[in-house]
């Protein structure tokens, strides 16, 4: 049966968020702000009572900090979750990390509604095909693919602050499309979202963009501005005509001059960020590697093209993760 529009926001929660992280806590947040009800889907047994958002600061207000948002979620723990805790789930908003997402919903699939429509919101690529494997077994699920640069970071497990705006990009993956009412609650709550029709070209987009900056800015230990210093852009550039084979191999068309363009404006952007690779890093946690750079070598390999510096870097980030 398909929701409605009062269903989608009015119903006890039949949207679902799946890594109840920095995105996840911000998506649920926004959401939120436009009466949606969000179950939370949380490896911690004591789940949270109530989730806390600290807004960005508005530019024309630098001396006050805006006042923290509280919202309560009822939640569930992911370790026993039954069909039967599942069966409201009608849209389930997936945002782990990429190295997460195929371990996490391969056991979940038979027991969510067989019409569950899933999103994905991570970094990287490579999970989607994964899942399409999958999702053949479930003809009424569907897929839909996406990508965000809004910024968000944990201040505890249940905190976090909003910590940039950026655009966010949704668009259909595969199998039954996301249901309209849906679509529409998600690009009216996140700012700057847009639906992509080809969304695998933004995904390769964002994809060269994280390719760039997340393993320099690991290996040089420094705020993504840094990239911008006329040493690093030699580099920048060989990663991008590396990467632009690979993605047309794909059926992806991209061009070095706008890729470039993108990159260096994400730089000058985020120049005070450090990047989640950086991060990961400096705190001890697995990187999204594998799915960066590590998922262009994958595809070059298996279309016999040559990516020796993502190859490198991949070598350079590991080496990096297994320093304890
Ligand atoms: N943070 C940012 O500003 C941005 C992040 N991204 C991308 O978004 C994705 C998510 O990033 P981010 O939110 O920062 O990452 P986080 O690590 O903050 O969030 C991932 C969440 O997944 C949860 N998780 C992992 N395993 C399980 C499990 N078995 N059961 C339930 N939950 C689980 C983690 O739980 P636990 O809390 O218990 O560890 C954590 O809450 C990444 O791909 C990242 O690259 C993209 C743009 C910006
Ligand atoms: C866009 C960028 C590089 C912002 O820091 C990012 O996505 C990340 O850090 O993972």
């Amino acid at each position: 049966m398909t929701p409605s529009a009062e269903d989608v926001l009015q119903n006890t929660a039949n949207i679902a968020v799946l890594g109840v992280g920095a995105v996840g806590q911000l998506i649920c947040h926004q959401l939120t702000a436009k009466a949606a009800k969000v179950l939370l889907l949380t490896r911690d047994v004591s789940g949270p009572q109530t989730l806390t958002c600290q807004p960005l600061m508005d530019a024309s207000a630098t001396s006050c900090v805006p006042d923290s948002v509280t919202h309560q979620y009822p939640s569930l723990i992911t370790t026993n979750l039954t069909a039967e805790h599942l069966a409201h789930i009608r849209l389930l908003i997936v945002t782990t990390k990429a190295y997460q997402v195929v371990a996490l919903l391969t056991p979940l699939l038979a027991k969510l509604r067989a019409d569950c429509h899933i999103l994905l919101l991570h970094n990287g690529m490579g999970p989607h095909l994964a899942l399409s494997v999958l999702l053949a077994q479930h003809p009424a699920m569907g897929l839909s693919l996406g990508t965000t640069s809004q910024g968000a970071m944990r201040l505890s497990q249940w905190q976090i602050k909003h910590t940039g705006t950026g655009l966010t990009q949704l668009g259909h993956g595969f199998g039954a499309v996301i249901n309209d009412n849906y679509r529409a609650l998600l690009l009216d709550a996140i700012p700057d979202s847009h639906w992509q029709d080809d969304i695998i070209t933004s995904l390769w987009q964002k994809l060269a963009i994280n390719c760039a900056i997340n393993p320099l800015t690991a290996i040089h230990q420094c705020q993504n501005g840094a990239l911008a210093a006329p040493q690093h852009q030699d580099t920048i550039s060989q990663l991008l005509l590396e990467l632009i084979p690979v993605a047309k191999a794909q059926g992806v068309k991209l061009e070095l001059d706008n890729l470039l363009e993108k990159v260096n404006q994400v730089i000058h952007l985020t120049a005070q960020n450090y990047s989640s690779m950086y991060q990961d890093i400096t705190h001890h946690r697995p990187t999204e590697i594998a799915q960066i750079n590590g998922y262009v070598s994958q595809c070059a390999q298996e279309y016999g093209l040559k990516t020796p510096l993502h190859h490198a870097i991949l070598a350079s980030i590991k080496s990096l993760e297994a320093q304890d």
